[in-house]
């Protein structure tokens, strides 16, 4: 139950931990001070005579004692609730920073529900492990060795008895502790499994019931879920065996104590006050056990969650943070260069995404990037974002590699837009807030009307007070893709990353929002990258870059890789046919691109 990791995640907990053991160490005081009372009152009215006076004054310090071990229990649960939140807190706030440290490359390869379930039930068994289980150990390493070491000064033998007895109860139901821990540790992997099973099928529901699965997943998730049953099953019959054990040592022990203290009594080797003390200060001796013993099952939930908490404290971020450089300026606008840029995705193909790719986005430029599906385009954002850093080659931001940054400077200059964006359950103008909480509404409507989505916000039932489903559900995906451009509009990144970010609009709305994107103040200042698969997206890029397998094989702007026979104009040709109409169609270029 002194496991390492959760022994140094206590510094996060110390004076909670330490505020709950003071106040366990206190109701063992109050509860021997009312054993020692009443045992001297006892005592007295056994001896009889004359010392009826002072049986009634030890029976009023019984009482009274009585009275402070009330007042401290009536005080121990709300404590504990207290430091008990404020240990999920510290826990929380510690693993939610560590996800944030790990990003993007730790939540691809990490299931949701698993991680889910470590921040929810790990630390809420933590919480116990904290406020319960380290506290009264505490009071066990103290109290029971005072209360027997203090009786062995009044009958030696009988404190000798009490002693092993104590020894047994601690150590013999440990025997059990690492098959309990084996069992736990299976049920706790069943259930992380089983909520990130359930969680994964809670939003696929509507594939489900069109692909006619939900039968076989619904079986799927019932048959996990007796899994599970059995497991817990299990684990609690071990577990009533440890309890059983204890009971009998703490029991046995009582009673042996007493035989021997009983027998000293009665050859006139021990008086009958000392009997008494003896018989009631076992019990004071052995009831921090017990504590320990339910402490233990409340705590034992964290330390089989610990492998998991372990796992994501061991795991090794995507990047590291040690730049110390200045952001780059907001005017101009940093350039950015990928030189020779390799890079294959951890657990990915044996093909890099990206090998040796080399391209240059200038200051306040708009770059489009084409290219088949698993070309290599969102890696290029991925890198660039440094949610990984190349194998190979550089990216330079302003000049400089982007590990000279701080990650935070990084992404408040660099703002990527994906194609599948995150909205949360929060009102539509929160959402656009995000990046840029002071804005006024103003500014808001403003970035809303560059994305496309003012008129659609205004027809929603409370406009920009509309609170999104999770996830943004209540929304069209087109809708949800416009919400994310109007966030990114809004914020001030000079840096401008597109990926397929409008790939769900209908053709009008795609092509205001690239109108908007060349024309509009707020953004045609920005370096501006656009990756796109249809090609209309970026035929007015001042650069339009060609990837195919990982490789940049040919940029220039639209005219001049028309003019070329090359990979460029396959793309056109494949998407709209060849012929002189497709160009026609075109819609006029804006002139204030450049
Ligand atoms: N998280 C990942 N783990 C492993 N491999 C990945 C990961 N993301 C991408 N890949 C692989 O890297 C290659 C390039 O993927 P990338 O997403 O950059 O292509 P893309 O050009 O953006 O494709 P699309 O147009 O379909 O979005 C693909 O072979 C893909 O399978």
């Amino acid at each position: 139950m002194l496991h390492r990791r959760l022994l140094r995640l206590a510094t996060a907990a110390a004076g909670p931990v330490l505020v709950c053991a003071a106040l366990g160490l206190l109701l063992s005081a109050a509860s021997l001070a009312q054993a020692i009372a009443l045992a001297r009152a006892l005592g007295h009215l056994f001896a009889g005579g004359d010392g009826t006076d002072a049986a009634i004054g030890a029976l009023a310090w019984a009482a009274a004692f009585m009275v402070v071990r009330a007042a401290l229990l009536r005080l121990d649960a709300p404590l504990r609730a207290r430091c008990g939140a404020e240990v999920r807190a510290r826990l929380r706030d510690r693993l939610v920073a560590r996800l944030g440290e790990l990003g993007p490359a730790y939540a691809a390869g990490a299931r949701a529900g698993r991680v889910q379930n470590t921040l929810v039930a790990g630390v809420e068994g933590l919480d116990a492990y904290y406020t319960r289980y380290l506290p009264q150990l505490l009071v066990v390493a103290t109290a029971p060795a005072a209360i027997v070491g203090w009786l062995a000064t009044v009958h030696a033998p009988g404190a000798a008895v009490l002693a092993c007895a104590v020894a047994i109860a601690v150590v013999v139901p440990r025997f059990w502790d690492a098959t309990l821990l084996r069992r736990g540790r299976a049920r706790w992997a069943g259930m992380s499994r089983l909520s990130a099973e359930y969680l994964e099928a809670t939003q696929a529901i509507p594939t489900l019931r069109v692909l006619g699965a939900g039968r076989r997943v619904g079986a799927r998730l019932a048959e996990r879920a007796d899994r599970l049953y059995r497991d817990t099953m299990a684990q609690l019959r071990v577990s009533l065996v440890e309890s059983g054990i204890s009971a009998l040592a703490v029991h046995g022990g009582t009673a042996a104590t007493l035989a021997v203290v009983a027998g000293a009594a009665l050859n006139g080797g021990l008086t009958p006050g000392d009997a008494f003390l003896f018989l009631l200060c076992a019990r004071e001796s052995f009831r921090p056990l017990t504590d320990l013993s339910a402490a233990w099952h409340a705590g034992y939930l964290g330390l089989t969650a610990v492998d998991e908490i372990e796992d994501l404290f061991a795991a090794v971020p995507a990047v590291t943070d040690r730049g110390e450089r200045r952001p780059p300026p907001c005017q101009p606008p940093p350039d950015v260069r990928f030189e020779g840029v390799t890079f294959t995705h951890p657990g990915g193909s044996a093909h890099p995404a990206l090998d040796s790719a080399t391209l240059r986005c200038p200051p306040g430029a708009l770059i489009g990037v084409v290219g088949a599906s698993g070309a290599g385009k969102s890696t290029l954002a991925d890198l660039l974002a440094r949610h990984h850093d190349p194998d190979a080659g550089r990216v330079l931001l302003a000049g400089h590699p982007l590990p000279e940054y701080r990650l935070a400077d990084l992404r408040a200059t660099v703002t990527v837009v994906h194609q599948e964006p995150h909205l949360f359950h929060a009102s539509v103008a929160d959402n656009i807030r995000l990046a840029r909480p002071d804005a006024t509404d103003e500014q808001v409507r403003r970035a809303a009307g560059l994305a496309g989505a003012d008129a659609f916000i205004g027809r929603l039932p409370s406009g920009y007070r509309t609170v999104l489903g999770e996830r943004g559900s209540t929304l069209s995906g087109g809708q949800r893709q416009r919400i994310a451009l109007a966030r990114a509009f809004l914020g001030t990144a000079p840096v401008l990353v597109l990926d397929e970010a409008t790939s769900h609009l209908d053709r009008e709305t795609e092509r205001a929002v690239t109108e908007a994107l060349t024309s509009a103040p707020e953004l045609a200042w920005r370096t501006r990258l656009v990756i796109a698969h249809r090609l209309d997206t970026v035929r007015h890029a001042d650069l339009i870059a060609v990837l195919d397998r990982g490789r940049v094989v040919e940029s220039g702007d639209h005219e001049h890789l028309m003019r070329r026979d090359g990979a460029y104009r396959a793309l056109v040709h494949r998407q709209r046919g060849p012929g002189p109409s497709a160009e026609r169609a075109d819609p006029p270029r804006p002139e204030a691109h450049r």
